[in-house]
């Protein structure tokens, strides 16, 4: 290689540098609605309650994160939470959605935002979220009463683990009812947040970056 060449790539290298790593990150995430393939959950079923926590300041950063409150998921995932709602039914139990599709420049902030990291995954990776393929949800009752669960919602200590060996008995129950149903359906989980599920196909599905304003 020239010397001209090696100066030139070391020029160019040192300008990527410069640029903040979301930008460099984003610029591949997908930006249309239209490409998105996400879908209004609402639409598919109308029985499953939305929490969106985001949407709100009720959330561990105690700040409104997401200017909508708008429940998206991949079409493919909204298709298996119904049927994992459909299932619940039968024993007199819904779905709580508290959060689905998160757009990649709200994981930055969540990131940003949270005291202990390894409750968030790294923008640079990105989140299942972020590919409308994971969900965070819970049970309700027919009077819409939370289910007893190993935790409160983003609850980032030991008490959100599922193999937590203090955890109550009948939220053990409730958890593993839950987890067996999503499986049956296509969900998989994660260790140290029991309320975290991500759809099996979740890698087939591209990260999005789609705001949630243009599905209002
Ligand atoms: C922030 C928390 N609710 C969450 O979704 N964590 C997972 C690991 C994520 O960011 O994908
Ligand atoms: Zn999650």
């Amino acid at each position: 290689m020239s010397k001209q060449k090696s100066y030139l790539i070391l020029f160019l290298t040192f300008l990527l540098c410069l640029l903040p790593y979301e930008q460099i990150f984003a610029a591949g995430y997908i930006k249309s609605k239209e490409k998105s393939k996400l879908v209004d959950i609402r639409k598919l079923d109308k029985t499953i309650v939305i929490d969106l926590r985001y949407a709100t300041k009720n959330n561990f950063t105690k700040k409104k994160i997401y200017p909508a409150a708008v429940p998206l998921l991949r079409k493919e995932t909204a298709a298996k939470l119904v049927k994992v709602n459909n299932e619940a039914a039968k024993k007199g139990y819904r779905i709580k959605v508290w959060d689905a599709y998160r757009p990649f420049s709200a994981q930055r902030t969540l990131y940003n935002a949270a005291s202990n990291k390894s409750y968030v995954a790294h923008p640079s990776k990105g989140s299942r979220h972020n590919r409308g393929a994971a969900v965070d949800l819970t049970l309700v009752d027919r009077k819409g009463k939370e289910l007893l669960m190993p935790s409160a919602f983003d609850d980032f200590t030991k008490r959100a683990h599922r193999n937590n060996p203090g955890m109550n008995k009948t939220a053990k129950k409730n958890m593993d009812y839950l987890t067996s149903i999503m499986k049956k359906h296509g969900f998989r989980t994660i260790s140290n947040e029991w309320w975290h599920y991500e759809d099996t196909n979740w890698e087939k599905y591209p990260l999005l970056d789609v705001p949630l304003t243009s599905f209002k």
